[in-house]
């Protein structure tokens, strides 16, 4: 599937630059209609009598078209306009006038007895909330228990945010064009949408280009050339060496859940830097993690003045008191890469200025941010850009950091600072459970100590977090992600044609 995502001015900038370039509007409809009428007849057999809803726009100038082909293709069609017919313009007025069936109203629904339903009433152009004659037509379409196939988007999801406006229908399949917008994405506008399928309609990978989208799906597609893989002349060091900092007594174990990840996610050696009175419970219980004894703060600052700690990684079960907040403060005026994480996110409640500020002391430094939607909304208190759509907030959230952000959830975004985000479609429900951000943290520690860009670490770590959970399955708990690691890498390595025995990458054209 095409990594990058269109919002919905950028696919109009995309339909509007293939138009000036000589393809006229129509062939664009047109196309679009055949891709909706090939994925309806992929379906369901011949002679199932199908039901097309058509909008008072291009949505429904699409479905006009796919009506006009699948009953040419031999399937016993009706079609319902929502609004009056005098009220088509341009191309779906011209695809109207080539339906040679009957054009009901919205009334005879009830009447109509369909195997399946081309939902073509509002895609990209829908604007604001959907109510009155539109949302009882949506409410019948859901529950006419028969399946959908949406034209673009199912009606009432939001193509730029994936919410609902109001109501929306349930497709089984979503049939889109070009590229994929965020809206198939972002919940529950993914879950709405059932299938997607991405269809051709003649816009070339030039415009898509020109245009130049910022907003990407998450996956090896994207970071996966600045993903680093061990070759045979490199030692451990070259992996880099990892701190993660310990909570106090009582309170260790979401640590070393984020350093066995860490470990596992490649970092060349992983310490556990421990409050005195933590030392025995940590060193009871770890081996290949390392742990050194740090009493507090300026502790810290020595350890990892040593220039072969990269990555320090600080937040699950840290404490929310002055000694923690010294500990963040130690790690973000070090000159290493940074993952901040729950308690160290809890600390500048209401206080993201404060953060931004000790960020933006250090330009060079590379920091991820991993806040849950509850950290968020703590982190942000009392500021405007708490509230608005998910993709909006993380964005606006990185550039106000100078940090990149992780908004974790179903579909986990990571936004840069300069404008870059992408979305994460891997993640299965039963990685919500208790510790998994910790071993997000972790891996997302263990990419910035090998040596990747903020905003790639961030999305191989969030997409290698969701494989994990895949691999693990249903019943997962925390403890076994890390362990579903080396499995995940072997076969991420052999999707980037990395060699097993030397670690050296295929190069382009072998
Ligand atoms: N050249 C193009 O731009 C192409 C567009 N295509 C199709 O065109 C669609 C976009 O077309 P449009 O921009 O005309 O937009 P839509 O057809 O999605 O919807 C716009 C119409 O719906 C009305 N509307 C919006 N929100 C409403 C609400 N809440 N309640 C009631 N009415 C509402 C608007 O007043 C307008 O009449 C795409 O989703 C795609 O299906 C395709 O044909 C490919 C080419
Ligand atoms: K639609």
């Amino acid at each position: 599937m095409l990594i990058e995502l269109l919002s919905v001015a950028e696919m109009a900038e995309a339909d509007r630059r293939t138009i000036a370039a000589g393809t006229p509007g129509l062939t664009l409809m047109d196309r679009a209609g055949v891709a909706v009428a090939d994925a309806a007849a992929r379906r369901f057999p011949l002679a199932t009598p199908g039901l097309v809803v058509c909008g008072p726009g291009n949505n429904g100038g699409d479905g006009f078209v796919a009506a006009r082909l699948l009953a040419q293709r031999g399937y016993p069609m009706r079609l319902i306009l929502l609004g009056p017919r005098e009220r088509l313009t341009g191309d779906a007025a011209e695809s109207a006038a080539r339906f040679r069936g009957e054009i009901e109203p919205p009334e005879v629904f009830d009447g109509v007895r369909a195997g399946f339903i081309v939902d073509a009433l509002f895609g990209a152009g829908l604007d604001r909330p959907i109510e009155g004659a539109a949302a009882d037509l949506i409410a019948r379409i859901n529950g006419a228990g028969v399946p959908v196939v949406a034209v673009d988007l199912p009606s009432g999801i939001n193509g730029d945010t994936g919410q609902v406006m109001g109501v929306a229908v349930r497709a089984v399949e979503t049939v889109t064009f070009c590229r994929r917008k965020p809206g198939h994405l972002l919940l529950p506008g993914r879950i709405q949408c059932g299938r997607v399928r991405v269809a051709d309609i003649g816009i070339t990978d030039e415009t898509v280009t020109a245009v130049g989208p910022s907003l990407y799906a998450n996956g090896p597609a994207l970071w996966g050339d600045r993903f680093f893989v061990p070759t045979l002349i490199d030692h451990k060091y070259v992996r880099g060496h990892a701190v993660l900092v310990s909570g106090p007594r009582g309170r260790t174990g979401a640590i070393r859940m984020a350093a066995r990840a860490a470990l596992r996610a490649g970092a060349g050696l992983v310490t556990v830097a421990s409050p005195l009175d933590a030392l025995d419970e940590n060193a009871g219980v770890l081996t290949a993690v390392m742990v050194r004894p740090v009493a507090g703060a300026a502790a810290l600052s020595d350890l990892i003045a040593d220039e072969r700690f990269r990555a320090v990684g600080l937040g699950p079960a840290l404490g929310t008191g002055p000694e923690a907040a010294a500990l963040v403060d130690a790690a973000l005026a070090s000159g290493r890469a940074v993952v901040l994480d729950a308690d160290a996110l809890t600390l500048f409640s209401g206080r993201a200025g404060d953060l931004a500020h000790r960020i933006k002391a250090q330009p060079a430094r590379l920091v991820v941010i991993t806040p849950h939607e509850g950290e968020f909304a703590r982190l942000f208190l009392g500021d405007p850009l708490k509230h608005g759509p998910k993709l909006d907030r993380a964005r606006r959230a990185a550039a106000r950091l100078g940090a990149v952000v992780v908004l974790k959830g179903g579909d986990s975004v990571i936004a840069a600072p300069d404008g870059r985000a992408a979305i994460t479609e891997n993640a299965p429900p039963w990685l919500a459970t208790a510790g998994s951000g910790d071993v997000l943290a972790g891996i997302a520690t263990a990419m910035l100590c090998q040596g990747m860009p903020a905003f790639e670490a961030a999305c191989a770590a969030t997409w290698l977090h969701g494989e994990s959970g895949r691999e693990a399955g249903p019943g997962l708990i925390a403890e076994d992600l890390p362990e579903a690691l080396p499995r995940v890498t072997r076969a991420l390595y052999e999707q980037l044609d990395v060699d097993l025995l030397t670690g050296w990458r295929t190069p382009p054209g072998e």
